[in-house]
């Protein structure tokens, strides 16, 4: 049995160089995906979530530079010609990003938009990729497809829009799908149809799906495990359930308290976590969730945590991390500073 991962990121760093400084946007993660299953990667803004992600697609900034290893199937993701690139990005690895009205061509009608990638890719007619098309719409739950393929992007409401992205972003049948906050931009309801509808599809065609959020309750539910980021490292890694119901890390745990929706504390007083993100440009020595932790020591200001195991698939970069049956109530500094 191949036990190799779909998706491996060794020590991958991402650092843009900025007027005020370098910005250590990604400083040394390495995680894995493994086929059929769902990553979450959640995080406050800013902390290193979508750099990562656009440094595993190899979209960097101007002044930016990148180091580690990106494998995909057993390939340098961040080595590959520029024939290669154009095989794997869009067929085997697609992207749904944040922003439909930006991602969709607004004078091209969805039609072309849907099936020139799989003409592309898949090299089929064009009556096969209409077809296609059609079933493709209606597995994201886009009603009426005949008419929505000749419709422009403006003429659909942004939820229409969400789903045609996702249609585009399956139709070469990919193995991985790359969501970097897909919903932020619609309201609750939709969002919540969009994320099922992801996960929904991403079991049914068995494939991998890397969710990005900085809300913990969209990964929650919708994702096999889950890593949670802080100011460009992991804090902690694990089953998305165990991360959730028992979390070790402090910032893992404060944020859980600040996060409102996440069905086994709806009644719990949410926890506010005081204080900010440190200066990307000037990252101090020791753990960089410590000027904000309650439970921070001498220790915590000095070294840097490394990430130790604390479960059969759970590992956390804390040195004074939660009691292990601890409730996921409050954690963090809640006086403001
Ligand atoms: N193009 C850029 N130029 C300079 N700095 C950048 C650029 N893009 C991101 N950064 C910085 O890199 C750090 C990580 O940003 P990133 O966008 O990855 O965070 P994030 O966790 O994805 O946040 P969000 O949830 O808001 O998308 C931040 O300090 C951000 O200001």
């Amino acid at each position: 049995m191949n036990t190799q991962p779909l998706l491996e990121v060794r020590n991958l760093r991402a650092y843009i160089g900025t007027p005020r400084g370098t910005v250590r946007a990604v400083d040394d993660v390495s995680l894995d995906l493994d086929a059929a299953r769902a990553l979450g990667i959640v995080g406050e803004s800013g902390s290193g979530k979508s750099v990562m992600a656009r440094a595993i697609m190899g979209l960097m900034p101007p002044r930016s530079g990148r180091s580690g290893a990106v494998t995909f199937q057993g390939r340098d993701l961040l080595a590959l010609s520029k024939k290669e690139k154009r095989e794997v990005w869009g067929k085997q690895i697609a992207v749904v990003f944040q922003d439909p009205g930006r991602s969709l061509n607004p004078v091209v009608r969805v039609e072309r938009q849907l099936t020139e990638g799989m003409r592309c890719h898949l090299g089929v007619s064009r009556s096969e990729a209409r077809g296609r098309a059609l079933r493709l719409l209606e597995e994201v739950g886009v009603p009426d497809p005949e008419r929505r393929l000749r419709n422009y992007p403006h003429e659909m409401s942004g939820g229409m829009r969400q789903r045609v992205m996702i249609a585009i972003a399956l139709a070469c049948e990919p193995d991985l799908l790359i969501a970097d906050e897909p919903t932020t931009a619609l309201d609750v309801t939709v969002q919540r149809q969009i994320l099922d509808l992801l996960r929904r599809v991403q079991r049914e065609r068995g494939m991998s799906m890397m969710l990005i959020s900085h809300d913990l309750s969209v990964v929650a539910g919708r994702t096999d495990r889950v890593s949670v980021m802080y100011a460009g490292k992991l804090a902690e890694v694990g089953s998305t359930r165990e991360v959730f119901e028992a979390p070790r890390h402090r910032y893992t745990h404060a944020l859980l308290g600040a996060t409102p929706t996440i069905d086994h504390q709806r009644h719990a007083p949410l926890q506010v976590i005081g204080g900010s993100l440190p200066d990307p440009t000037d990252p101090q020595p020791g753990c960089r969730f410590a000027p904000r932790c309650a439970h921070s020591d001498d220790a915590c200001s000095t070294t840097g945590p490394s990430l130790v195991s604390v479960g059969a698939d759970h590992v956390v970069a804390c040195l004074n991390p939660v009691a292990a049956a601890a409730p996921a109530l409050s954690g963090g500094r809640s006086d403001g500073r």
